[in-house]
């Protein structure tokens, strides 16, 4: 542990501080030649009378001048920054209208989020820089040399960064940032790979970099014989050019019209002439560029790619779409209605911000409309498109989307899965929507699905769209990318989080990330639902607690998951918010759990091994029933869920240290349907138990959804729990005999149970280990031999009474129709 140190009353820098260390030190590092602070504080006698003292003397105790009178430091700021002291840097004279700081050595911005030009610089920051942070008051950037790739992926030009940064910023830029942003982006963007008629072409405005690249052992010898070497062109002017998901759209037009003048991407807020990013995108639209080409084969395309990365020129992937004459167009659009909204559309701006379709990728939050982005692509490209997505449920829901939001004709859309290898769309394109799983299978197939896939790898696709990127394994959409050839491809995704750190795959898979929303901004202007976090704190029973601290630590998850604690306050909450009219979630990703808990409180549930049919009745039952407002999922219910009638959630157990599946869970109640309702709140509980691994898990998980600015509320005491009407294992008698039944019932078992996965199908890439045991969802107690009949026995009471509802509700309703025929026969 460090030191204790009494924290300084104004240690954010101020103009103060920049002054005096300018004054003594020339730059960061400066060697120590000041007294530890411990020891100063010590000879400064007690606080209190320190300030009484100087607030006597009516001097401004907050001041750093105090502090570093107070501490006898001369040189006033390394001791607290230690490297991170940037005071060396001197403050603009009117620094506090600028909303920028920064980190010279790590090209960390911090933007002051109070600040009146805040809204202006967060645009551009977003188009250059990574958001890391964005809590209320301060959001924290990085510079990378992705981040930068895909600004000038976009359109913006090294001056251009550089300009507008200077103009933020509250501090000249330094040096050291200035050369890192002309290095990374001169190379940047200077190479292009265009499909044109059907043919890959390496791009660039410099003839001088083509040169260098032909020179080059590997790529010259690539360039397809018998062409020019390089051939010249004028690129494209965009002025006038209408592509939906731009200002010009028929669909943005009716929003804007509706926000009286709020254009832009900011609801209610007219369009700002200062604002400097969208000048210099206008000033970039009007330059007619020369470029230079050369062609290269289909088969070389990875390979040029890969050596360009090599020598420092990555390869900037573009499609002409509109100059596609070889590929036949698709009828399609937007429906007269649809409205985009704000930040939908300025995301799309960046995918078509000159006039050109951009491959990359998306992150907008769980419910902020990621589907209705992907239909105004592909209505803006209007040629063929292939959707794939994780699961068969979500292909159901990705067509029916695109016939609720544009004009496709029903017959121009086909679902390719297991069940549905169906036809092929009639006319000479459409779209097809499938699968990871579909496409990428190495099993054999059957002769329609075979037939399906040699239409899908044998033509060109205009767009590809890639539904929730971050859960695919890089290897997937290796397979994707290779055997389907498309012009442009777009991911989309909540959130760019990989446990794997394989997140730079995708840069390089799919393309650089075109647009990151903010969490925070949707849902003050209701796009999504407020949120209320709570972590709540269970302690373990003794008996509990000597049994995990004894226990291995593949059984030390179940004890902190089946603390009886723990079901008490799930209970608690549970009545709580069933009595307030709220519908509620329990997620456990243990399958043993998540069936004790439901069983035992009489709630449904669904988990991997829960047919297609009783999943449907349960769902259907949450939505419309108004006696089932409690459902238990496992983590099957993580993504894709489509469910706007739940309005809190409880989180009973998880995987490890998940930031993603936090995030993803949360992702059900930011959509819900009364999210606009006057006061409404959603709720995110977690139940950790209190001194567990548990614990330090649930701080990891929730770093993600912190730094988008939610804050956990810790709660250690639920009121009156004790007075809950048939509080569970109330009794000492009660909570041992649940230990025991934990210990009996989970000898032997596996470390966690991997089949209730989304990918369960086990066709995701996911190796099984050769000789480890078969993993069966949900039945470790069955294979101990010791599961308790009484819960088998309730376990049928709440799914199956669901099913018994419906049995007789259908029965009554047929037996009513005949009634009524019956009458009418005997009438007539
Ligand atoms: N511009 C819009 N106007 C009206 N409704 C919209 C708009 N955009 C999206 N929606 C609605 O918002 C809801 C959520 O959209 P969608 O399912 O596409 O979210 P998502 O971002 O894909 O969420 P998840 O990550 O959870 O799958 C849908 O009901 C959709 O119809």
């Amino acid at each position: 542990m460090p030191p204790k140190r009494k924290a300084p009353p104004a240690a954010q820098p101020s103009a103060k501080a920049g002054r005096s260390s300018r004054m003594s030190t020339p730059g960061a590092g400066t060697p120590r030649s000041y007294e530890s602070a411990d020891e100063v504080e010590e000879d400064d006698g007690p606080v209190d009378e320190v300030l009484e003292r100087d607030i006597d003397k009516n001097i401004d105790i907050f001041s750093l001048d105090h502090y570093q009178k107070k501490h006898h430091i001369r040189e006033p700021l390394p001791h607290i920054f230690g490297d991170h002291d940037f005071s060396y840097l001197d403050l603009k004279k009117d620094h506090q209208n600028r909303p920028l700081w920064i980190d010279p050595q790590k090209g960390r911005i911090i933007l002051e989020s109070f600040n009146p030009l805040a809204e202006q610089a967060q645009d551009f920051l977003i188009t250059i820089a990574e958001p890391l942070s964005r809590p209320t008051f301060m959001h924290e950037y990085a510079l990378t040399t992705h981040s930068l790739y895909a600004a000038v992926s976009v359109g913006l030009s090294p001056q251009d960064i550089i300009n507008t940064l200077q103009r933020f910023l509250k501090t000249p830029l330094p040096e050291e940032i200035r050369t890192f942003i002309t290095s990374c982006t001169q190379s940047y963007g200077k190479v292009k790979l265009v499909l044109k008629n059907t043919k890959y072409y390496v791009e660039s405005p410099d003839p001088n970099m083509l040169q260098t690249l032909l020179k080059n052992p590997k790529i010259g010898p690539l360039r397809v014989q018998g062409t020019e070497e390089i051939t010249t062109s004028a690129a494209p002017k965009i002025g006038g050019l209408v592509i939906p998901g731009t200002k010009n759209a028929a669909g943005v037009k009716q929003a804007n019209g509706l926000q009286q003048g709020g254009g832009e991407g900011h609801e209610g807020q007219p369009v700002q002439e200062s604002d400097i990013f969208a000048t210099l995108n206008e000033e970039d639209d009007d330059d007619q560029e020369v470029t230079h080409s050369f062609e290269i084969a289909d088969r070389d395309v990875e390979t040029v790619q890969k050596e360009c990365l090599n020598l420092g020129y990555p390869v900037l992937e573009e499609y002409d779409f509109r100059r596609d004459e070889v590929n036949a167009n698709l009828d399609i659009d937007l429906k007269p209605g649809t409205q985009i909204r704000p930040y939908q559309e300025k995301s799309l701006s960046k995918m078509f911000g000159n006039g050109r379709a951009k491959s990359g990728l998306i992150v907008l939050p769980c419910g902020a409309g990621k589907t209705l982005v992907g239909i105004t692509a592909a209505c803006t490209i209007k040629k063929g498109v292939i959707v794939l997505c994780t699961s068969s449920m979500s292909v159901v829901q990705w067509r029916n989307e695109f016939l609720k939001w544009s004009n496709i004709n029903p017959d121009d859309i086909v679902a390719f899965t297991s069940d549905s290898k169906g036809n092929v769309f009639t006319g000479s394109t459409g779209i097809i929507v499938t699968t990871y799983s579909m496409v990428t299978q190495s099993r054999a197939r059957s002769y329609d699905a075979d037939k399906m896939m040699k239409f899908l790898t044998g033509r060109e696709w205009g767009l590809m769209l890639l539904d929730e990127v971050h859960v695919v394994p890089a290897n997937i959409f290796r397979k994707v990318t290779s055997s389907i050839k498309t012009h442009s491809k777009l991911g989309l995704t909540a959130t760019l989080l990989r446990e794997d750190d394989k997140i730079s795959d995708l840069n390089f898979l799919i393309g650089p990330k075109l647009f990151e929303a903010n969490w925070m901004e949707l849902s003050k202007q209701g796009h999504i639902a407020r949120v209320q976090c709570a972590e709540v704190w269970c302690p373990m029973p003794t008996e509990f607690y000597d049994e995990y601290l004894r226990a291995p630590s593949r059984k030390k998850g179940l004890l902190y998951i089946m603390n009886p604690r723990k079901f008490q306050a799930c209970q608690y909450l549970i009545n709580y918010h069933e009595s307030r009219g709220d519908k509620i979630i329990v997620f456990s990703d243990n399958v043993y759990a998540l069936k004790a808990y439901a069983l035992k409180l009489g709630k449904a549930y669904i988990y991997g091994g829960t047919g297609q049919a009783e999943r449907l009745q349960v769902l259907e039952n949450f939505q419309h029933n108004p006696n089932v407002n409690t459902l238990f999922l496992s983590k099957i219910g993580d993504t894709s869920l489509d469910l706007p009638e739940a309005t809190c959630l409880i989180q009973i157990s998880s995987h490890y240290g998940s930031r993603r599946q936090e995030a993803q869970r949360l992702g059900r109640i930011l959509r819900a349907k009364r999210r606009n309702d006057e006061g409404f709140n959603a709720f995110f509980y977690s139940l950790v138990s209190k001194d567990t691994q548990e614990m330090y898990f649930s701080s990891k998980r929730q770093a993600f959804l912190v730094d988008q600015g939610y804050a956990f509320k810790v709660i250690t005491q639920l009121a009156n729990i004790e007075k809950t009407p048939g509080l569970a294992f109330a009794s000492p008698g009660e909570r041992r005999e649940l230990l025991q039944k934990v210990l009996v019932e989970n000898e032997g078992m596996e470390d966690e149970d991997i089949t209730d996965d989304l990918f369960h199908s086990g066709t995701m890439g996911r190796k099984k280990k050769k000789g480890a045991a078969r993993r069966t969802a949900g039945t470790l107690g069955e294979l101990s031999g010791g599961q308790d009949m009484a819960y088998i026995e309730q376990n049928k009471r709440m799914n199956q009474s669901l099913k018994k509802g419906k049995g007789k509700k259908e029965s009554s309703a047929f037996f009513k129709k005949i009634d009524r025929e019956k009458a009418r026969r005997a009438a007539g």
